[in-house]
Parts: structure tokens; C-alpha cells; sequence
């Protein structure tokens, strides 16, 4: 079994044939092929015989075993048309090759097919004419062969006596192996020679070897076939195996891609999705800004940058909340420019704006950062000073007055010089209420204005009140 494992491997390494040197391949293929006869299975003999010749592997000096491989398997299989010339031609190749071994192997062929074919005589023949090359080869199982065939020959024609001599001849020879066919065939004759000449011991000694040798012969074929079967079968359930192998194998490949590709496309997700909340967080946050931007904007004004009327007072009223809860002191400051019209007739309206401006920066020079500034409107300001007195915050005031009128000579470009008016009011007089506060301190700047301007006043109760600051009083 172990042969015909081996030979179902070579078999496949001779089918793909690639690597292996052309002469390997040629003898390969004839070793397959007598395995093959050997087990019985003649029709796989005869493929990997022609084989041989179908691929052009026969070489010089080779060829003769080829043929005679070939001719073994075709008589093997009973296919015996046309192969009496492939015979001569094997016999005539091996003769050029001085291969006498194999020319002998097959005229042992020729020989069955005449006996077979009920021509003893030439069997014969051909066999004694051969007979001394086969001595000379001394090649044990053919002589074996031979004169097993020369014994049933022999006995064909009715030469009891010769038959005998190649019988018992055979059995010499045929030592190596008891169970070959030649010994069967050997046995058979001496035991129908026997029993033809009456020998009734000697008959039934030969019958009951030929018996023994003939079931050998025929034991040996089943194993060998057997062997094969079992060989095929083996090969069979692992070809299913490699294919179930190979399925499970491509079923693992196609998961793994589609796991491949579930990942990608996962990846491909978070990308995208990392993407939309880069945008969502890009237009938020420039949403968010010009917001912002505009938030600032609704809440400066224009022209000075800082708190418009609006966003000073619901910041001052906010300050003045917290002020009241935590019971701190607190003023207010109104500044009013003085003449500023005369500005504006005199220089243009231009002149004027660089006017309100440069008093602006002049007033934040002296404030803190919890102060509260704004436009009121026009040329009036105001501030809400926390966590400030009245002393304190008239002492800011005169600096703020001081630093306007200043103001002009700092900036050559704009040597427009303009004073301002102040107005305080405090939230021990008018308490925390904004609008009392705004009327309080407008108070005040009346008085600042009547008294000549570019002066700080908080109002006077002993003086009845003749104008109010009309802008920022109402819409406070
Ligand atoms: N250039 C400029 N002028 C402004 C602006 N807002 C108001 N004015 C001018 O400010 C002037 C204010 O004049 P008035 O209310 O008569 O007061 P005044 O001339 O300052 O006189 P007194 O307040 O009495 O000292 C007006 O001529 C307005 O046109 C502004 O944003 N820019």
C-alpha cells in the first residue's frame, strides 16, 4: 500500500510535470505504469504508458523499456488489436538498444499470444530460439517466465516429457517468488502431466501446489488491487478534504474582506462624521463671533466706541442693583462739552467728531475698570462710579474736567481747544435709582453750565431747578 501511496504522489508531481528533467518524467511514468499493471488497474498502465509518448519523453537507449511498458499494459488490458506490430516494432527497438532483457520481455508476450491464440508451436519457437540471450541475462523471474510459457506450450503440443523439464525448470528459476504466475502455470502443467501419465501421488503433490501457488498468485493480485482501492479511496477523501480545506479557506478570505470592508466603511463614517462636527463647530464658532461682534456693536457707539445710551443704562442700572444689595456708595457723572456747537460751526462736524473722540480718551484715562461710561447722546457723557463717595468722586470729576480741557494741547494735529461741564449726584441724596440719579446729576450740570462751564457742581436743593438734561432724564 505504502507503493501505491507513494506512486499517487508521484503521479500528481508527474501531471504538473514542471522542475522535473524530461528523462525523470519518462521513467516515472513507467514505473507508474507497471505498478499499475502489477495491481491490475491495465486501463491507468496503458495511460501513463502512452503518456510517455503523447509528451515526446521517450529518449534514446530508453525507448524500449517505454515500448515494452506499453505492451505489457495493453496485453494486460485484452486490448490485443493492433499490437503484434507494436511488438515487432518494441522487439526491433530494443534490439537497437542491445536491450535483450526487455527485447525478451516482450517476446515472452508474443509467445502468450500465440499460445493464447492456439499456436503453441510458435510460442515455442520464438521462446528456445531466445532462450540462451534470456540465460545470458540470467534475469531469474524471466527465465521463470519463459519456461512456464515453454511448459504450457509444450504440454499444448503433447510433449508431456519436454513440458515437465520447462515446468520444473520454471519452479528453479521462479525461488524469488512462489506466488508468481509462472509457478502457478508450472504447477498446473506438472500436475496435468502427472495425472495423464497416471502418476496419481505426483499429480495430486503438484495439484495441491499448483493450488497453493495459484491462490498465492491470485491472493497477491486481490492485495495489490485492494491496495490500490484503498490508495484511490485515501486520495479521494484527502482531494475532499484540501476542497473542504480550500472552501472553508475561501469563505474566511470573503469574511475577513467583508470585515475589511465594514472597518473601511466604519472608517469612512467617523471621517465623515468628524468632518460634519468640524463644520457644525467652524460655523458655530463663526456664528458665534459675529454674535458676538454684533452683540458688541448693538452695544458701543459708533463714533467713540464705548457703551451706547442704551447698553450704559441697563449697565449702570445693573451696577447700581449690586451697589444697593452690598449697601456700597455709589455716583453718577454727567459731562456735557461746552459750546460744542460753536465747534462744529467753526471747524465742520469733522473737526468735530475728532473733538468727541480725543475728549473720550481723555475721560477713560482716569477711570477704573468697574466704572461705567457712556454716550448719552451728542456731546453728553456718563459715568457710574461703584465703591465711590461724593468727596471721591467730585476729585475724579475735577481730574476728568482737567484732562479734557488739557486735551487740546496734547494733540497738535487738533489744536481745537473745548472744556466740559459736570454734574454729580449721589446715591445718599437720590438713592439708587437711576432716573433720580440722572435728574440729580443733570442737577448739577445746569449749575456747572449757568455758573460759567468747565466746572464740576452736584445739585443745589436751595436753587429751584430750570432745565432739566432733557435727553438722557427722559429716556433714562
Ligand atoms: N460733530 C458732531 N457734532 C454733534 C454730534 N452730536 C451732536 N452734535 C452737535 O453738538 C451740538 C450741541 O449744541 P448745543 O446743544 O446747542 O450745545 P452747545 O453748543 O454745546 O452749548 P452748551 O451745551 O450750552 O455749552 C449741536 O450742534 C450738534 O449738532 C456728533 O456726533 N458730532
Amino acid at each position: 500500500m505504502e507503493a501505491f501511496s507513494q506512486l499517487s504522489q508521484l503521479v500528481v508531481l508527474l501531471q504538473e510535470g514542471s522542475g522535473i528533467l524530461s528523462s525523470y518524467r519518462e521513467q516515472g511514468f513507467v514505473v507508474a505504469s507497471s505498478l499499475y499493471a502489477d495491481a491490475g488497474q491495465y486501463e491507468l498502465a496503458s495511460y501513463y504508458a502512452n503518456e510517455i509518448f503523447k509528451q515526446g519523453l521517450a529518449s534514446d537507449g530508453y525507448t524500449c523499456v517505454d515500448d515494452h511498458a506499453r505492451i505489457a499494459a495493453l496485453f494486460g488490458s485484452g486490448q490485443w488489436q493492433g499490437i503484434e506490430s507494436l511488438m515487432a516494432q518494441g522487439i526491433e527497438v530494443c534490439i537497437k538498444e542491445r536491450n535483450s532483457l526487455y527485447a525478451n520481455g516482450i517476446r515472452y508476450f508474443v509467445a502468450k499470444l500465440d499460445v493464447s491464440r492456439g499456436h503453441p508451436e510458435q510460442a515455442i519457437a520464438l521462446l528456445r530460439k531466445n532462450y540462451p540471450a534470456a540465460e545470458r541475462d540470467g534475469y531469474a523471474p524471466q527465465l521463470a517466465q519463459f519456461n512456464a510459457l515453454l511448459a504450457a506450450a509444450y504440454y499444448e503440443t503433447g510433449q508431456l516429457q519436454l513440458a515437465r523439464e520447462s515446468a520444473l525448470a520454471a519452479v528453479t528459476h521462479g525461488t524469488h517468488n512462489h506466488y508468481a504466475e509462472s509457478i502457478s502455470t508450472a504447477y498446473r502443467i506438472l500436475y496435468l502431466g502427472a495425472k495423464q501419465q497416471g502418476d496419481v501421488a505426483s499429480a495430486l503433490a503438484y495439484h495441491e501446489k499448483y493450488m497453493t501457488a495459484d491462490k498465492g498468485y491470485l491472493d497477491e493480485l486481490s492485495a495489490k488491487a485492494l491496495a490500490f482501492q484503498t490508495v484511490q479511496q485515501q486520495v479521494a477523501a484527502k482531494k475532499l478534504q484540501i476542497d473542504t480545506l480550500n472552501k472553508q479557506n475561501r469563505i474566511l478570505q470573503l469574511q475577513q474582506s467583508l470585515d475589511r470592508s465594514a472597518s473601511e466603511t466604519n472608517r469612512l463614517y467617523i471621517i465623515l462624521l468628524l468632518t460634519v462636527l468640524g463644520f457644525i463647530a467652524f460655523w458655530t464658532y463663526r456664528i458665534k463671533r459675529s454674535q458676538l461682534r454684533f452683540m458688541k456693536l448693538a452695544r458701543r457707539d459708533g463714533l467713540t466706541g464705548i457703551f451706547n445710551r442704551q447698553h450704559f443704562v441697563s449697565s449702570a442700572e445693573l451696577q447700581l442693583q449690586y451697589c444697593r444689595k452690598s449697601s456700597r456708595q455709589a455716583c453718577l457723572v454727567l459731562i456735557d462739552l461746552d459750546h460744542f456747537k460753536v465747534v462744529n460751526d467753526t471747524h465742520g462736524h469733522a473737526v468735530g467728531d475728532r473733538v468727541l473722540k480725543r475728549a473720550v480718551a481723555a475721560c477713560q484715562k482716569h477711570l477704573r475698570s468697574t466704572d461705567i461710561f457712556g454716550r448719552l447722546g451728542g456731546e453728553e457723557f456718563g459715568i457710574v462710579l461703584p465703591e465711590c463717595t461724593l468727596e471721591q468722586a467730585l476729585g475724579r470729576a475735577e481730574q476728568i474736567r482737567a484732562a479734557i480741557a488739557d486735551a487740546a494741547g496734547s494733540d497738535d494735529s487738533l489744536a481745537v481747544a473745548v472744556s466740559a461741564s459736570f454734574g454729580v449726584a449721589t446715591i445718599e441724596r437720590s438713592g439708587y435709582d437711576l432716573r433720580k440719579l440722572l435728574i440729580d446729576a443733570d442737577d448739577g450740570l445746569y449749575r456747572a453750565k449757568r455758573e460759567g462751564r468747565n466746572r464740576v457742581r452736584v445739585c443745589d436743593d436751595a436753587q429751584p431747578r430750570e432745565r432739566v438734561a432733557g435727553v438722557a432724564v427722559e429716556q433714562a
